[in-house]
């Protein structure tokens, strides 16, 4: 499968009381991968949502990773993305195996996706490259390093951070493959308006 395209991301504080509803109207719109991201304790839940998750993306032909927890995402058979603490790759391959989608946090740092590569990470991501109210301390990166991982990378890669209709065209002239988003897509006020944003993303990887 070609890594390519839009990657949407859960918030379960933006998504709140719309959660389903607007997760279904990006898929409609058309995504590559869909990242469950739950930042809480709530065990239960998050299988529960990450089941429900991973039925969906089977209907829309859509790969689901979880967030931080490869546990969960072996549980169910998804990928998952690990963060620099969310624990090491080559465990996580074992576990997931050959097939799966893993993708590795990598900042604004080139040596990290080198060795993510090495440790067989499926993607890497750069960020953030914009302001993010969604993760507002993030590291920041720049096209400079986008174009210097496209030359020496040969894995899919992956940007985040603020990312926009508004700003997204250059980081895709300059070697992105996948536009990993939250608040730029689900940050919309109705499903119509996220199903437009969605097919909009993935028209800047046809122009
Ligand atoms: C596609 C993608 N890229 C980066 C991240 C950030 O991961 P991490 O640094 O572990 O931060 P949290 O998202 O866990 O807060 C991501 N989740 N997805
Ligand atoms: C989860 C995450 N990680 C980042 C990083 O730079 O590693 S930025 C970020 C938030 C992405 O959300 P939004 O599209 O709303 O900015
Ligand atoms: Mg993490």
């Amino acid at each position: 499968m070609k890594l390519r395209g839009l990657y949407a991301i859960t918030d379960s504080q933006l998504l709140a009381g719309k959660f389903l509803k607007y997760v279904e109207a990006a898929l409609e719109g058309g995504v590559t991968l869909l990242q469950y991201r739950d930042k809480s304790d709530d065990q239960a839940r998050r299988l529960r949502e990450a089941e429900t998750l991973l039925t969906l993306c089977e209907r829309y032909k859509t790969r689901l990773i979880i967030n931080d927890d490869a546990e969960l995402a072996a549980r169910i058979g998804a990928g998952v993305h690990l963060g620099q603490s969310d624990g090491p790759l080559t465990p996580a391959r074992a576990l997931l195996g050959r097939q799966a989608i893993i993708g590795s946090t990598c900042h604004d740092q080139l040596p990290l996706a080198e060795q993510a590569a090495k440790e067989g990470a499926s993607y890497v991501a750069f960020g953030r490259f914009f302001n993010s109210t969604t993760k507002p301390g993030a590291p920041t990166a720049s096209l400079e390093l986008l174009d210097q991982a496209r030359a020496s990378l040969h894995l899919p890669i992956c940007v985040i951070g603020g990312i926009s209709l508004e700003n997204a065209a250059p980081l895709v002239n300059h070697g992105a493959d996948l536009l990993a988003v939250v608040h730029g897509l689900f940050g919309a006020d109705s499903a119509d308006e996220v199903t437009r944003r969605a097919r909009a993303f993935n028209a800047l990887f046809n122009s």
